[in-house]
């Protein structure tokens, strides 16, 4: 054995699995590429001190937002800096996956011998304080150390500061693509050495003061390909120089990365050397880390059994190897029986960057076979990302990986999952789809309908999973009662559906295919869901015999929902009606027409049936005189129709519209769009109907006042103040609100018994005359005294 070592087992998968590096026997050989102790010498004697940049070096700024970013973090007072090592070991593999990727259309990239180890390594240099990572990666050009690394500020850039300056965590880091950095937070001096394939090798450092320096790199290993990041570490980061919290942050962090990840790790060997007296005089000449003592008890005993043997004595001596630090078997490749819950947890805050603790609501992991066969992990995150509606329409984003046969194609294919599924999280490896395309042929394969197909009914049976594993959802009493063991569940999908129901109801909008099994993790509360959420089937169940109908109702709020004279009669009736108050459930509803066989009837709208009325006829007929009047009389309000209402109890009169125009909150919704034309307002508002309460005694008056004298003006007049007033309880914003007011006031006066003719009171304003030059506000209450009705009531 020539002191490889494996420490996590690498079984099978001997393709995936690159040849660790070569181990060298004695401390002081060079590990081929991999910079040593007289090489830093030499850097050292390059650089005019750890203090100063290298002088000859081409200096820049960093961009504004960067430098920001660099002070924050090294002045920070964070306490967990050890995730500096897993954004550079992501950043590393990353890197990898870039050649490996170029590298299926065009072999030669990967050069020869040890430059084709796709592997990560880890080095310490204790005296110097320098800890090096090292990648055998893309590599960066002159021109990418510039611009990746300081002079171009990502998006993230500014959200990551400005989310520091509030109550940031730093952990997000990786999150807002800024993660380099992190570097910051244990050394105060950073070189970048990194040579790609188009370019010279480089040196990229900074002390993080504002400035970068670029040079050509004549002095290091030649690195071959890749970037080696040295992190001359500051003071206090002293912990970082010890093996063992290193390997302990790799297996904590940085489990799943797909590439084998070494440490240049020290072992203590007994060695048998000649005890000759004289040996004595070479044995220093070994590099200044290696350690050799004596064990004089030891050969002491040694001596006395085996005499005729030549002298000899046992040594400690100190050797390094490079000793695998991760199982690079990926975990989508194994039996999902022998995955571990907390080993998918782990696997879902690699992929999500979050090492909160919070565990994925759900995840499913599943081979599909047949035409095409693909692996996939799919997760849905605790919590939905703050931006996810923000640019829903504009955004190209997915957070799913493509593999092809285990190697890493891209995390941009949106071409995998619908929009509306984008806040899912995972991965799929497909071995059907060509390794040796470009991404554009590969987006064009015919194969990714089927996967995109499967991925969806997948995603969508672990959402309804969740539901039906949560005691919450469930309409079986007992059975509530009795799966106190599955509390870990409980309230699991009303958290599911405050985060992403959104993305459910646009999934019922967008994606006919699955309407219907989209409408069976729809939640919402009702008139009888007692300030639960409830389901489609839920209210199904309760259904009165003979109703044929889904009833809802749209507006801004429950609490102004459950009033409202819409209701009046299915609630007496007993008919249960779902709020809907979400602005998107309006073009829900649009999209949702029924469900089992039932429609969906909004009851602010016409078409509402309650049952046959036998009543209804003669009602009708009784109140015609009524209707047809108001209807002449409400001609110029765009008012379609007069009727009978079969929705009140307590109300005289609303306004619905009909069944294929905006309903009120609808048209309320549009009004509030900044970007909604004008023209197409007028030409989708439903037409209205104004609905008469057969039994109110002030419709009942009205109609007695108009038989007698159409023409009278008082009733004409409180007939418009009735409209006004339903058209305002019914959700309408008024057109005229101006002349409602007045109206109001009118109707004040007369039941205060003031003359309709009484004015308002001239004001004294002899004294200010000079300084006011504006009306008095007489018109504005028109001619009625305020004040006085005022104290009076
Ligand atoms: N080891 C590396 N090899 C090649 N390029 C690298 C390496 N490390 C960093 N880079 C380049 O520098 C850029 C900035 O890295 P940084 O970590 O700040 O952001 P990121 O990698 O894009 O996002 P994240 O922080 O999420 O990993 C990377 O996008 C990449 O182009």
């Amino acid at each position: 054995d020539q002191g490889r070592k494996f420490q996590a087992n690498a079984e099978g998968d001997s393709d995936e699995l690159v040849d660790p590096p070569k181990v060298e026997d004695k401390i002081g050989a060079v590990p081929h590429g991999l910079s040593t102790d007289s090489d830093v010498v030499k850097r050292e004697s390059e650089s005019i001190s750890k203090r100063s940049l290298r002088s000859n070096a081409e200096k820049f700024e960093f961009q504004a937002e960067v430098s920001r970013l660099m002070d924050i973090i090294i002045n920070s007072l964070y306490s967990n800096k050890d995730i500096f090592l897993r954004e550079l070991i992501s950043n590393a593999s990353d890197a990898l996956d870039k050649i490996r990727f170029l590298s299926l259309t065009d072999k030669d990239v990967l050069g020869e011998g040890d430059n084709t180890k796709l592997d990560i390594q880890i080095k310490l240099d204790k005296e110097k304080k320098i800890l090096s990572i090292r990648d055998r990666g893309i590599g960066m050009t002159k021109e990418d150390l510039i611009k990746n690394l300081g002079t171009i500020a990502k998006s993230g850039t500014s959200a990551f500061v400005e989310k520091m300056q509030t109550s940031g965590d730093l952990n997000l880091i990786g999150q807002f693509g800024v993660g380099f950095y992190s570097v910051y937070l244990v050394a105060d001096y950073v070189e970048v050495i990194s040579k790609n394939n188009d370019d010279k090798q480089y040196v990229w450092e900074s002390k993080a003061d504002g400035a970068f320096a670029i040079s050509e790199d004549t002095w290091n290993e030649p690195l071959g390909r890749g970037t080696e990041i040295r992190l001359h570490l500051k003071e206090e980061a002293g912990e970082y120089l010890q093996e063992s919290k290193l390997k302990e942050l790799v297996k904590r962090y940085s489990e799943f990365i797909n590439f084998p990840i070494y440490i240049w790790a020290s072992k203590e060997v007994d060695v048998e050397v000649p005890a000759d007296e004289d040996d004595s005089s070479d044995e220093e000449d070994s590099s200044e880390s290696s350690s050799k003592e004596e064990s004089e008890d030891e050969d002491a005993d040694k001596s006395e059994d085996e005499e005729k043997k030549p002298k000899t004595k046992t040594v400690k001596e100190t050797t390094y190897e490079w000793e695998l630090l991760n199982d690079v078997k990926a975990i989508w490749l194994r039996n999902p029986k022998e995955v571990t819950e907390e080993e998918y947890t782990k696997f879902y805050h690699s992929l999500a960057k979050d090492f909160s603790d919070e565990k994925p609501l759900a995840w499913s992991h599943f081979t599909a076979e047949g035409d095409v066969e693909f692996k996939a992990v799919l997760f849905v995150p605790p919590k939905a990302p703050q931006d996810l509606y923000e640019s829903y329409y504009n955004a190209n984003k997915s957070n799913l990986k493509l593999y092809v046969r285990r190697v890493f194609i891209s995390d941009e294919f949106n071409e995998l999952l619908p929009k509306y599924l984008n806040f899912l999280l995972g991965l799929v490896d497909s071995d059907t789809l060509p390794l040796n395309v470009s991404r554009e042929m590969l987006q064009q394969h015919s194969s990714l309908k089927t996967i995109k197909k499967k991925l969806i009914r997948k995603a969508l049976d672990m959402i309804r999973r969740i539901a039906d594993e949560d005691p919450d959802e469930s309409t079986d009493k007992e059975k509530k009662d009795t799966s106190s063991d599955n509390n870990e569940k409980k309230g699991q999908y009303s958290k599911f559906w405050n985060e992403f129901g959104k993305s459910i109801k646009l999934g019922i909008i967008e994606d006919a295919t699955n309407r219907n099994r989209l409408a069976k993790l729809l939640r919402f509360e009702s008139t009888k869901s007692e300030g639960k959420l409830t389901s489609l089937d839920q209210y199904i169940s309760r259904m009165k015999a003979g109703q044929k109908d889904i009833f809802y109702i749209t507006g801004t709020s429950k609490e102004q929902l459950e009033n409202s004279p819409f209701l009046e009669r299915l609630k007496k009736k007993n008919f249960e009606v779902i709020f809907f108050t979400d602005p998107v459930d309006e073009y829900l509803m649009q999209y949702l027409m029924d469900y089992e066989d039932k429609k969906f009837q909004n009851v602010s709208k016409e078409g509402l049936k309650l049952g046959k009325d036998s009543k209804d006829k003669e009602l009708k007929e009784s109140f015609k005189d009524l209707t047809k009047w108001w209807k002449t009389a409400l001609s110029k309000d765009n008012v379609d129709d007069v009727k009978i209402s079969n929705r009140l109890d307590n109300t005289p009169c609303v306004v619905v519209t009909s069944k294929f125009g905006w309903s009120a909150n609808m048209e309320r919704i549009m009004q509030s769009q900044t970007l909604s034309d004008a023209s197409k307002q007028a030409y989708m508002r439903g037409k209205r109907v104004l609905e008469v309460n057969p039994r109110h005694p002030i419709i009942k008056e009205l109609r007695e006042r108009v038989v007698k004298n159409p023409e009278d003006e008082g009733v004409k007049h409180t007939a418009q103040l009735m409209y006004q007033t339903a058209l305002f309880e019914s959700g309408f914003l008024l057109d005229d609100p101006k002349d409602f007011a007045s109206r109001i006031y009118d109707s004040v006066k007369t039941s205060l018994d003031i003359s309709p003719e009484a004015t308002v009171e001239e004001e004294d304003d002899t004294e200010v005359e000079a300084e006011s030059d504006s009306k008095p506000e007489a018109d504005a209450v028109h001619d009625g005294d305020v004040d006085d009705a005022k104290d009076e009531l």
